[in-house]
């Protein structure tokens, strides 16, 4: 058996790259600091059924994504969601149809990274440390102090900052990731137990402390579920909240969404809070990947593209491509 290849990363593109690299007949080992794979895709179960707390959809605007969403919509992973949509702009709520399409993961947002994963080597509860050289070959060190590897070469597809923590072998590297900013989001759900009096299924905020809301159920894999909200501060909001105990988020960000959604809203029968940290690079960048091939250290995610699952998809192909044009 061949030295194996580490990826630091479960999320989309740490899955992609994995999946282009265990295509080519490499063996990979994923590692991850959550309890499961998705990252900023992943769906969270809670007593009022499971939330989409991070990516609410996805839109298609690559040949070679498009290709690979129809593979995910025959496996049964997506479907698309056509939502009922508004806006609110200037203190008007209004309807906003677009032609544009959207996909969702079925039933839930997880459901394609789960499929990804599949029966991939993978480590959770791994929060990476540190990686390190020896005997020409990479290791990893854990926060529990246990070492992994050895390694032929290292991938990390992790949000820019993390990313450039563990770059420290590759300083050209280290400094393009830790010159992307990213910018936090604090997600909120509400769940209520009688459905709300409203044909808004999605809503782009334009102003005040929101940015986004949804109604769960309108997403298709979720009718049966309780009548739940998942609602996104703006950056700017969420930046200046940042420390804020998660019980005045959800104060705040309920009372934000009862003033605009022009219909009765009662005391939710639960409540959550999630800080998203590195939510969305402050720019997009067209590095697509970041490679030192003669080290053999890869970095890829959103921040490297477009800051969305696409980018984050077609930046783990990226770096698997360039990572075996250099093995020849
Ligand atoms: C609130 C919110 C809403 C969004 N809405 C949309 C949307 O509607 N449409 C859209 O297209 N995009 C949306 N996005 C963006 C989308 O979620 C991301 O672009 C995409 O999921 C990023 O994937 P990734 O693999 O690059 O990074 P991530 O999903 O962040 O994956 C990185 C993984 O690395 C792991 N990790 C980090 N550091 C370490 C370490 N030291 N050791 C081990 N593991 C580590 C993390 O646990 C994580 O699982 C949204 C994001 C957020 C936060
Ligand atoms: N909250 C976070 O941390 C986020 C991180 C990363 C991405 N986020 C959101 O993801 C959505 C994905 O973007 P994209 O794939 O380009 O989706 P689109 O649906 O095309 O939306 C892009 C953008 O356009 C505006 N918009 C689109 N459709 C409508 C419509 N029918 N009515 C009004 N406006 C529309 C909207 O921008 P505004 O500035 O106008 O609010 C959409 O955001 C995307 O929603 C990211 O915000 C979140």
């Amino acid at each position: 058996m061949s030295t194996p290849i580490a990826i630091i990363g479960a999320g989309v593109a740490g899955l992609s790259a994995a999946h282009a690299l265990h295509a080519a007949g490499l063996d990979i080992q994923l590692f991850d600091k959550s309890r499961g794979s998705g990252g900023r895709m992943a769906s969270k179960r809670s007593e009022a059924g499971v939330l989409d707390l991070g990516a609410q959809y996805f839109t298609v605007r690559d040949r070679r994504f498009a290709e690979v969403v129809a593979q995910w919509r025959q496996q049964g992973w997506v479907a698309q969601w056509s939502p009922n949509l508004y806006h609110f702009n200037r203190g008007q709520l209004s309807h906003s149809p677009d032609e544009q399409e959207r996909w969702v993961g079925t039933p839930r947002m997880s459901a394609i990274t789960r499929g990804l994963l599949g029966e991939l080597p993978a480590h959770f509860t791994r929060r990476i440390t540190e990686i390190f050289r020896s005997d020409r070959h990479w290791h990893l060190q854990d926060a529990e102090g246990e070492t992994h590897g050895p390694f032929s070469r290292v991938l990390i597809a992790a949000p820019a900052p993390q990313a450039a923590a563990l770059l420290g072998a590759a300083p050209k590297l280290a400094a393009a990731a830790a010159s992307v900013q990213m910018e936090p989001t604090w997600a909120v759900a509400l769940a209520f137990d009688t459905p709300l009096d409203t044909r808004v299924e999605g809503c782009f905020v334009q102003e005040g402390p929101l940015d986004w809301l949804a109604r769960t159920r309108s997403k298709p894999g979720r009718e049966d579920q309780p009548d739940t909200w998942v609602l996104h501060g703006s950056s700017a909001w969420s930046k200046q909240h940042l420390g804020l105990p998660k019980e005045d988020v959800i104060e705040l960000l309920h009372g934000a969404f009862a003033e605009l959604i022009g219909c009765a809203v009662p005391a939710p029968r639960f409540t959550l809070a999630h800080r998203w940290l590195y939510a969305r690079p402050t720019q997009g960048h067209q590095w697509g990947a970041l490679a030192d091939g003669d080290l053999g250290i890869y970095a890829c995610g959103d921040w490297c593209l477009s800051g969305r699952v696409e980018g984050a998809w077609l930046s783990g192909q990226e770096a698997a491509r360039r990572l075996l044009e250099h093995l020849g």
